[in-house]
C-alpha cells in the first residue's frame, strides 16, 4: 500500500494536465478554450498510464514479498523467531526452537496418541502440523490452527480428547456439520454427544448429567454457540465440570465466525468470550480454514485468549493438478468431452462435476447417464432424503459422479475423490479453491479441471451483481482461467496471502506443464479499436449491447445499424471472445446491468481505459498459446486424453487461413 501511495503522489506531480487541486479537496479544471473532449482524453491517457505503473509496482511488491519471505525463512533457520507460530498480536508466543520441541514424540501422552492415531483413527501418520497441534493443546497452550479445508483439523482436538480424562467441549456453527462429525465418531466407536436446540429434554438431561460424571463415556460434547449463549443450565453444568476438572478442553470450530471481519460472522460467536472468562485454565483451540491475521486478532480479543500460539499450514495442495480448458459452445460436443474424460481417464473413479444451477445439475447428470456414466444430481432444492441418499451412495462408491451445485459443500469428506470438474467457472477463486479442494483428500494425485466459457462469465456476473466485491472476485476467477502465462497455483496463492513459486507447483498445473517458449505475446490493439468503434456507435444511438450482440456486430452480423461504418473482424469466435475478455479484465470495457422484475440483463460498455486506444502510441497485447501446440496432460493422462486436450486449448491467432489474415492485419 505504501508503495502505491508514494508512486501515486510522484506520478501526480508529473501529470501535465492543468488541474488545480483546491484546498477544500475538490478539483477545479482550468479548461479555458480547450476542447473538453481533448482534455478528457488526456486525463484518461494519464490515468491509463498510471494504472499500468501501479500494476507494475504491484508486481514488484509481489516479487519483494517473495524475497522477504525467503529472507525471513533464512533468518528463522538461524534465529529464534517464526512468523507462523507468533500470536496474531505479533508478540511471539513461542520461539521457533520452542515450537519445534512440540514435534517430538516423547511426551507422556505420545505413545497413547500414536496408538489412537493408528488403532482408533486408522491413520498411518500425522499430517504436517497435526502432531505439533496435538502436543501444544495437550500441554494446555491456547492455540489457533489455520489449515486448509480437508487437511485434518478435527483430529487435532479429537485425538487429544481420547488421551485426556473428562471431555472436550466442541463449539460448531452448523448442526449438519456436527451430525456429520457424530456419524464419523460413531463409525470409529468414539463416544460423543450433541446438544442443540432440537435435542429432546431427555437427551439434554443425559448429556448434562454426564458432564459432571467422572465415569461418563462421552469424550467429546458438541454444542452450538447459541446453546452456550442462551442456556443457563448448560453454563452451570460446565461450571461444575470445570471445578471437577472434567472440562478439559474447548475447541471452537470455524473460529473466524467470531469476527465481523470474517466472511461468516455469527453473532452468537461473539458471546463465546465467556468460556475463557469462566474457565481460564481450560486450553482453547480455535480452528479455521480461512482467517487473515486481523481476523485472528479480533477473535483473540473476542474469545479473551491472550497470546495464543497460531499455527498456519500452507494452503498449497501439492497433490492437486489444476487445469483450465475451453468450453465448447456446442453443448453436445461439450458434454461428450466431459463424458470422454470421465470414461477414459477416470474409469470407475470417484468425482464431482460442479454446475451453475439446479437445472444444470439435473440436465448434465441426465446427459451423463445417457452416456452410460453413473451420475446423480445434487442441489439445494432436492428433498433432504434424496440428498442424503445420493451423498451416501456416492460415499460408498455406488454412484461414480455427483453432478452438483455449490449446495454439495460443507461436510463432504470423501477421501478418494480423483477428479473435480467445473462445468461452469466458480464465482471467485476462494470458492474454486474450496470446491476443487474436495479432490484428493487422501493425499493421492487428483485433478481439478475447470471448463471456461465466455457466456458463463455473464451468467455468473448477473448472479453476483448484488454481492459486495462480487464483480471483482468474479473477474479474478476469469483472470485465473484466461491467463496462459502464469502458474495457476501462484494466482491462487495471492488470495491466501501466500507466495507459491513455480517450484512449489512442481509442474502440477497446465501452465507450468506447457512450454513457455510456445507462448507468444500478440498485439491486439487493432482488434480492440474495432470493438471500441462498435460500442461508440451504440452510445451514439443510445443503445447498450450485450456481449453476444457485440460479438455479432463485430462479426458483421445482426442489425445493420449496430455496425454502420465499423470494421468487422476476421477472428474466429473464440479468439474474438478472448479479446473481449482481455479488454474487460484490463478496464477497456466494463460491465453494465439493467434489472427487470424477472431477470437481470448484462451489457458491455466502454471502460475507463477505452479512450487510450485512440492514441497511436498505445498498444494492447495478450499472451497466447498456439492451439494444439502443447499436449498438456494431467498425471494420469493418456493418448486419447492428449487428443481431447488439443481440441480444447485457449484462443489462438496463429493457425488456419482466417487467423493468418488477422495476424497480418495486426502487424500492419
Ligand atoms: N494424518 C492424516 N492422514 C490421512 N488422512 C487424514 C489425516 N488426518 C485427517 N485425515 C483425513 C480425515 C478426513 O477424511 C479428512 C479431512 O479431515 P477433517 O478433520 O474433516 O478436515 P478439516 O476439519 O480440516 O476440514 P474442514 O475445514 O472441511 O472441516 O482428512
Amino acid at each position: 500500500m505504501k508503495i502505491m501511495t508514494l508512486g501515486f503522489v510522484a506520478l501526480l506531480r508529473e501529470t501535465p494536465i492543468r488541474c488545480a487541486l483546491m484546498i477544500s479537496g475538490g478539483v477545479s479544471f482550468s479548461v479555458g478554450n480547450h476542447n473538453v473532449r481533448a482534455e478528457l482524453l488526456q486525463v484518461e491517457e494519464e490515468l491509463g498510464r498510471l494504472e499500468e505503473q501501479i500494476s507494475s509496482l504491484l508486481q514488484r511488491q509481489e516479487e519483494l514479498e517473495s524475497v522477504r519471505q525467503a529472507l525471513q525463512s533464512q533468518l528463522e533457520e538461524q534465529g529464534p523467531a517464526s512468523s507462523s507460530s507468533s500470536s496474531s498480536q505479533g508478540v511471539l508466543a513461542l520461539t521457533k526452537q520452542e515450537l519445534e520441541c512440540y514435534d517430538r514424540p516423547d511426551f507422556p501422552w505420545s505413545d497413547e496418541a500414536q496408538r489412537h492415531l493408528v488403532d482408533t483413527f486408522r491413520l498411518r501418520e500425522f499430517r504436517p502440523l497435526q502432531l505439533r497441534a496435538v502436543n501444544l493443546t495437550m500441554s494446555s497452550k491456547d492455540l489457533f490452527l489455520v489449515m486448509p479445508t480437508g487437511r485434518g483439523k478435527s483430529l487435532c482436538y479429537q485425538l487429544p480428547a481420547l488421551c485426556s480424562t473428562g471431555f472436550t467441549l466442541v463449539v460448531s456453527p452448523l448442526v449438519s456439520l456436527m451430525e456429520d462429525q457424530m456419524m464419523f465418531l460413531r463409525s470409529l466407536e468414539i463416544p460423543a454427544a450433541l446438544l442443540n436446540a432440537s435435542s429432546s429434554k431427555e437427551h439434554a438431561k443425559t448429556v448434562m448429567v454426564a458432564m459432571t460424571d467422572a465415569k461418563s463415556p462421552f469424550r467429546l460434547i458438541y454444542v452450538t454457540p447459541e446453546k452456550i449463549a442462551k442456556s443457563k443450565l448448560l453454563m452451570s453444568r460446565l461450571d461444575k465440570a470445570y471445578k471437577a476438572q472434567l472440562l478439559r478442553r474447548v475447541a471452537v470450530d470455524e473460529v473466524h465466525c467470531c469476527s465481523q471481519w470474517g466472511h461468516d460472522f455469527r453473532p452468537d460467536y461473539k458471546l463465546l468470550g465467556i468460556l475463557k472468562r469462566q474457565f481460564p485454565l481450560v486450553p482453547l483451540l480455535g480452528l479455521t480454514a480461512t482467517a487473515t491475521s486481523s481476523v485472528l486478532l479480533d477473535c483473540e480479543k473476542i474469545l479473551n485468549v491472550t497470546r495464543p500460539v497460531t499455527l498456519t499450514a500452507s494452503f498449497n495442495r501439492t497433490n492437486l493438478y489444476y487445469e483450465v480448458r475451453c468450453k465448447d459452445s456446442d453443448s453436445e460436443v461439450f458434454l461428450n468431452h466431459i463424458a470422454d474424460l470421465i470414461q477414459q481417464k477416470y474409469h470407475q473413479q470417484s468425482g464431482i462435476v460442479y454446475v451453475f444451477s439446479q437445472k444444470d445439475a439435473e440436465c448434465v447428470s441426465e446427459q451423463l447417464q445417457q452416456r452410460h456414466i453413473e451420475a446423480h444430481p445434487y442441489h439445494a432444492h432436492m428433498d433432504p432424503q434424496d440428498k442424503t441418499r445420493v451423498h451416501r451412495r456416492w460415499t460408498e462408491g455406488r454412484v461414480q459422479v455427483v453432478v452438483a451445485t455449490v449446495a454439495f459443500g460443507m461436510g463432504i469428506d470423501k477421501s478418494n475423490v480423483r477428479f473435480v470438474i467445473h462445468h461452469t467457472i466458480s464465482k471467485s477463486i476462494e470458492n474454486y479453491y474450496q470446491e476443487s479442494g474436495r479432490a484428493g483428500r487422501d493425499d493421492q494425485p487428483a485433478d481439478c479441471i475447470v471448463f471456461y466459457g465466455f457466456a458463463d462469465i455473464f451468467r455468473i456476473s448477473t448472479m453476483v451483481v448484488m454481492e459486495t466485491m462480487g464483480q471483482q472476485k468474479l473477474l479474478q476467477m476469469v483472470d485465473y482461467c484466461h491467463r496462459v502465462d502464469r502458474c495457476r497455483r501462484s494466482l491462487m496463492a495471492v488470495h491466501f496471502g501466500e507466495v507459491w513459486e513455480e517450484q512449489d507447483c512442481g509442474r502440477m498445473c497446465d501452465v507450468c506443464r506447457g512450454r513457455k517458449e510456445e507462448l507468444s505475446e500478440v498485439d491486439i490493439t487493432e482488434h480492440a479499436q474495432q470493438v471500441v468503434q462498435i460500442l461508440e456507435l451504440a452510445v451514439s444511438q443510445d443503445e447498450r449491447l450485450t456481449p453476444l450482440k457485440l460479438l455479432e456486430a463485430w462479426s458483421g452480423k445482426g442489425p445493420a445499424k449496430h455496425r454502420k461504418g465499423t470494421a468487422s473482424t476476421t477472428l474466429r469466435r473464440r479468439e474474438a471472445e478472448g479479446v473481449l475478455v482481455r479488454m474487460l479484465l484490463q478496464g477497456y470495457l466494463r460491465e453494465d446491468f439493467s434489472f427487470t422484475p424477472y431477470t437481470t440483463h448484462f451489457y458491455l460498455r466502454l471502460g475507463r481505459k477505452a479512450p487510450l486506444l485512440k492514441s497511436a502510441s498505445h498498444r494492447l497485447s495478450m499472451s497466447m498459446r498456439p492451439e494444439g501446440a502443447t499436449a498438456v496432460t494431467s498425471p494420469s493422462g493418456g493418448d486419447q486424453e492428449k487428443r481431447a486436450e488439443s481440441k480444447s486449448k485457449g484462443p489462438s491467432f496463429e493457425d488456419g487461413p482466417k487467423t493468418k489474415k488477422a495476424k497480418t492485419r495486426e502487424t500492419q
